[in-house]
């Protein structure tokens, strides 16, 4: 870096020769400025070489010397041109140094147009010229490189080097310029490629030319050609200055990065003195530690002292404590003495007890032995009892083992009775379906049954009326009977020997007549299926009609309750209708009520009431008979 700074004074120098002290002042400034921005300038084209060659591995902050040692040999360069344009250069093959490798990079760069420098430049330590080819190089082939930073990157590189080369060699004047070259040069779109240093010289030569010859004029030409390289010039120098602008700012941002640091540098700094004010707090409080320890030092001296004189008196202590244990120690003997002698006493009495135990043990021993001797007949007598027990118990064994038989047996019995009872509950579930279903049928048989059988009351008709003739009475004489005839289908003749004629017989028509000697259960038989048709639900009335003493009362109360056989129709029927209703009590409930009224004088009365005042019932005014009506109403709940 100083180098290149030294170097670039120098050139700076030269500049100045010839060129006024404004130009002098940009050169300056220019040299300054690629000086600042050199840092970052080298690590972008150390980076991008190490982008191009990834073997090379060259460290980003590395100086230009380092980097002149690694180019010098014209290997990277070469490489670089070849992977940039293969083929475009024939790379010496010999490792050991030698600038072939880079005078062969140079000429290809000429050859395709490139600006380049001097061969010297390397060698010389003049890398500014190389650092700037390599940007050429860079920028060619990256052309959205942002690094580049120096020249304009729309503007078009072309090869004017030659031109101008050809210009300055030969040592002569503008003069030596043809038209045709002027021309080209003044129509040629661009002067990029053309360092600074090259069109200065050009201005040196036209000018000192110019003085040389004296002459004011300058032919057109040239001065266009002037015009052109002033122009050139001028925004060679603008460019510089915008980067200069820009690097400026570059500066303060790193100034205000630097005054940061420093800012923070100075709140360490003020950390420290306040650290620094600790330490010396501490010191001071370590200082007046010691002293304190120092003071505790003679206090402990003191102690000290104090314990020597303790310890004088100690030791004096000790020699007395030690002669009175000497003293001691004498009394303990004496007391041994005397316990040894109380020991032997004590010895001869131990050894009297000892034999007097020796005969107890005897004596037990003699004791255990009788104990033993008894213990074995008591054994004896166990043994024969667990015999006994042993015996009863296999015994009993047997038994439980007849009675597990006997029991398996019951089991077996008990499975065996199970399955024949689960046969016959099955049997018996079969044989109740099969009465549950004749039941059925036997309810829709009877309903049938009572159906025909009400039927048949029907036709038989629903008003009858029988004939009972009553027989003689004691006393009665038997000869003066009116009944002539009695007929099997109902007919009945009746004489009457006061008429005459026609008149003397009378025959009557009857559903039946009774004879005198009809019994009350052939009266009651007959009217039995119409009682019965009750339980139906059919309503029945037995009337009987007759005049005093012609057997109303007999035939529906019977003379004589008592007897069964005199029995009325009225017993006979409720008797019948309650035997059937206990026979249907499991499917039908049946509620008997009675009612029982006598018509007498044209007036009903009940003969069921006990007042005899309110029997009364207001009903039959014109009807001269008595009667005893029986009626049973039956509601059938549960058909
Ligand atoms: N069939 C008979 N067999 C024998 N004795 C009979 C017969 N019928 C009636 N008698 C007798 O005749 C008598 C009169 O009968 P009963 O009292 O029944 O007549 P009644 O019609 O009820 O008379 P009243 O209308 O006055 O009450 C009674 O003594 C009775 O025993």
């Amino acid at each position: 870096m100083l180098q290149h700074s030294a170097i670039d004074a120098d050139e700076g120098k030269r500049y100045s020769n010839g060129l006024h002290g404004t130009l002098d002042v940009n050169i300056e400034q220019m040299e300054s400025f690629e000086g600042l921005i050199h840092d970052d300038w080298m690590s972008s084209l150390v980076d991008w070489l190490n982008a191009m060659l990834p073997d090379l591995r060259l460290p980003l902050d590395m100086t230009e010397e380092e980097l002149r040692g690694c180019l010098i040999d014209g290997t990277i360069f070469c490489t670089i041109l070849n992977k940039l344009h293969p083929g475009s250069v024939e790379m010496d093959g010999g490792s050991e140094y030698g600038p072939t490798n880079v005078k062969k990079f140079l000429t290809a760069m000429d050859e395709m147009g490139l600006p380049s420098f001097e061969l010297s430049d390397i060698e010389q330590r003049h890398m500014m010229p190389v650092l700037e080819c390599l940007k050429t190089l860079r920028s060619c082939f990256n052309p959205n490189d942002e690094a580049n930073t120096f020249q304009n990157p729309s503007r078009k590189k072309w090869n004017l080097s030659g031109e101008f080369e050809s210009i300055q060699l030969k040592q002569g004047c503008y003069a030596d310029l043809s038209d045709a070259t002027v021309l080209e040069l003044i129509k040629s779109s661009s002067l990029d490629n053309i360092t600074t240093q090259s069109l200065f010289n050009i201005l040196y030569r036209i000018m000192d030319e110019s003085i040389e010859r004296k002459t004011g004029d300058v032919p057109h030409r040239v001065a266009c050609l002037l015009r052109k390289i002033v122009e050139e010039i001028e925004w060679r120098v603008s460019t510089r200055a915008k980067n200069l602008k820009k690097q400026n700012k570059l500066f303060r941002a790193r100034e205000e990065k630097y005054q940061s640091r420093m800012r923070a540098l100075e709140t360490l700094a003020k950390g420290t003195m306040e650290e620094n004010m600790v330490v010396l707090n501490h010191l001071q409080h370590i200082k007046f530690e010691k002293s304190k320890l120092a003071e505790k030092g003679k206090a402990e001296e003191q102690d000290m002292l104090m314990l020597k004189k303790e310890k004088v008196q100690k030791d004096v202590e000790i020699s007395r404590l030690r002669e009175e244990l000497e003293s001691s120690k004498k009394l303990h003997e004496v007391h041994c003495l005397q316990l040894e002698s109380q020991a032997k006493d004590n010895k001869v009495l131990l050894e009297k007890k000892l034999n007097e135990l020796e005969c107890l043990l005897s004596d037990s021993s003699k004791k255990v032995d009788e104990l033993q001797s008894f213990s074995e007949s008591k054994q004896k007598r166990w043994k024969n009892k667990e015999r006994s027990y042993q015996s009863f118990i296999d015994k009993q064994f047997g038994v439980l083992k007849e009675l597990r038989d006997a029991s398996k047996s019951v089991k077996r019995e008990v499975l065996k009775t199970r399955k024949s009872y689960s046969e016959d509950l099955n049997f018996l579930g079969i044989k109740l379906k099969g009465l549950a279903d004749a039941a059925e049928n036997y309810h829709s048989v009877l309903v049938e049954n009572r159906r025909l059988y009400n039927e048949v009351q029907d036709l038989k008709g629903n008003i009858r009326v029988y004939c009972r003739i009553r027989p003689f009475l004691p006393g009665q004489s038997k000869k003066q009977t009116a009944m002539e005839y009695i007929g099997e289908n109902g007919e009945l003749v009746v004489s009457n020997p006061s008429k005459k004629g026609k008149d003397t017989h009378r025959l009557f028509k009857f559903n039946k007549v009774f004879s005198p000697a009809a019994t009350q259960e052939e009266v009651f038989l007959d009217t039995q299926p119409l009682i019965r048709s009750v339980l139906d639900g059919y309503n029945v009335c037995i009337f009987a009609y007759g005049q005093t003493g012609s057997g109303k009362t007999y035939t529906m109360s019977g003379p004589n309750l008592s007897s069964k056989e005199d029995w009325g129709v009225n017993y006979r029927a409720l008797n019948d209708l309650f035997q059937i209703s206990q026979s249907r009590r499991s499917s039908i409930v049946y509620d008997v009520g009675v009612q029982m009224v006598e018509i007498y004088n044209e007036q009903v009365r009940d003969l069921l009431v006990v007042d005899s005042s309110q029997r009364r019932y207001p009903l039959f005014e014109s009807i001269e008979f008595c009667f005893l009506c029986f009626s049973i109403l039956v509601r059938n709940l549960g058909l």
